[in-house]
């Protein structure tokens, strides 16, 4: 809940408040899980499961909070103007996200590049924005694409690069059932289109300089 009472406390940040905790919406989401826990064959009465669909409720609503986030004013609120032109990268940002298809995690890393053009952005602004797409439901490749382009949009940088790694459990624990499989996305804008500088970029992201 720490994150609930932060996006509310902060509604000039892109912290948008959020009316999807309320709790007329968690009991009409838990009414339905209940009805589907009976359809799954299972007693919803029973000891364990009384309180499970509105826990469902609480962390489907959790898991879609971005929402009801604003990401472009998320970077809005912490640009300052610098004389930087040199690549930032932020690797090893950890994804959690759910695929529109079957309502099942993928998860794994993000790597943000970006070039400055006269302004930089706070730092955690980067992984806030990976979270507030994520925290949706989403496909790897759209959730790649909104990153670059509100980047690229909202801060208009000499260019930004978005590489994302997932594994996703909708091909891991049914279907297919690959287990080790993982997905790679890429997207870039501006300098990264030049194979020197996207080389770099994939270099510094493969690097164990830490
Ligand atoms: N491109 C893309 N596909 C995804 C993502 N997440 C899940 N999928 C795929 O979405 C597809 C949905 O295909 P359908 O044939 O409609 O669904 P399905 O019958 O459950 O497919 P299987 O998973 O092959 O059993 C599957 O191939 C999933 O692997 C994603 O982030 N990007
Ligand atoms: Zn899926």
């Amino acid at each position: 809940m720490d994150n609930i009472q932060r996006f509310e406390e902060e509604e000039d940040s892109g912290y948008i408040k959020i009316d999807r905790y309320n709790e007329d919406k968690i009991a009409a989401v838990a009414d339905h899980y209940k009805d589907i826990l009976g359809q799954l064959g299972e007693d919803p009465s029973r000891e364990g499961l009384v309180k499970t669909p509105e826990r469902v409720a609480k962390a489907l609503q959790f898991l879609t909070h971005g929402y009801d986030l604003n990401p472009a004013e998320i970077l809005r609120s912490a640009m300052f103007r610098e004389d930087y032109s040199q690549m930032v990268v932020v690797k090893d940002i950890e994804v959690f996200s759910m695929c529109e298809h079957h309502m099942l995690p993928f998860f794994g890393k993000a790597h943000i590049a970006y070039i400055p053009n006269g302004h930089i952005v706070g730092l955690s602004k980067i992984p806030r924005i990976v979270d507030a797409f994520a925290r949706r439901l989403q496909v790897q490749e759209r959730l790649t694409n909104e990153i670059r382009d509100c980047i690229q949009d909202t801060l208009m940088p000499a260019g930004v690069a978005v590489v994302i790694e997932c594994k996703h459990l909708c091909m891991a624990m049914r279907g297919i059932q690959k287990q080790n499989s993982v997905t790679t996305t890429s997207a870039f804008t501006g300098e990264f289109a030049k194979d020197k500088t996207r080389a770099e970029f994939l270099r510094l992201i493969t690097a164990n300089l830490h």
